[in-house]
């Protein structure tokens, strides 16, 4: 069985509040890696031409696309931080670059999140492959890799049809602004 293996750089910051460890509830920031594998939907054989599954460039553009527009220097917040009242209020502008998710950004969830936003994107591409793990690297020395279902793990706070990660777009947040 084939797998392609993209990885990504992006830069972050974010905060936990909710007390899994105290030093993390002031806003922070990483340099972060997110690898993802990539699995053809319908396993063959090579076609004896071209002998790809899918070409790079096809199968990566619009999750690059995402990381680098929308989670690169994006804010990670928890949707209830008061930080999230304080932007509407003093920067709005900024609002779009605020990714908020269900209780506190960690790793763990936005693997998940990102796992479920790809799957969205390869799925209305109709690109026949499907992302079945993902590794983020928050630090040179911490790494989560998350292989599964990720809406058997994602918080359910709300329908899961109306979350950003489900939505084939740029989105990072359920905000209207
Ligand atoms: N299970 C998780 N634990 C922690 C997470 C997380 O996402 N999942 N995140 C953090 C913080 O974001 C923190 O900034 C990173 O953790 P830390 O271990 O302090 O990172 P270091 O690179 O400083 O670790 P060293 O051991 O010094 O290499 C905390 N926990």
């Amino acid at each position: 069985m084939f797998e392609l293996v993209f990885t990504r750089r992006f830069s972050m910051a974010h905060r936990l509040i909710h007390g899994s460890s105290e030093i993390c509830a002031t806003p922070h920031g990483h340099n972060e890696e997110v690898t993802v594998y990539l699995k053809a939907l319908d396993p063959g054989s090579l076609d004896g031409k071209m002998n790809v599954l899918t070409p790079f460039e096809k199968a990566k553009s619009t999750w690059h696309r995402f990381i680098d527009g929308s989670v690169d220097h994006a804010f990670q917040l928890s949707e209830n931080d008061p930080l999230v009242e304080w932007f509407k209020q003093h920067e709005p502008q900024r609002l779009s670059r605020l990714l908020l998710t269900p209780g506190d950004p960690t790793t763990e969830l936005t693997a998940c999140l990102f796992m479920a936003k790809l799957n969205s994107f390869l799925s209305i591409e109709r690109s026949g492959l499907y992302c079945d793990q993902i590794e983020i690297a928050e630090t040179p020395t911490n790494t989560v890799r998350f292989t599964g279902n990720p809406s058997d793990f994602i918080p359910k706070n709300r329908k899961d049809k109306d979350c950003w990660w489900h939505r084939a777009d740029m989105s990072i947040s359920d905000l209207h602004f």
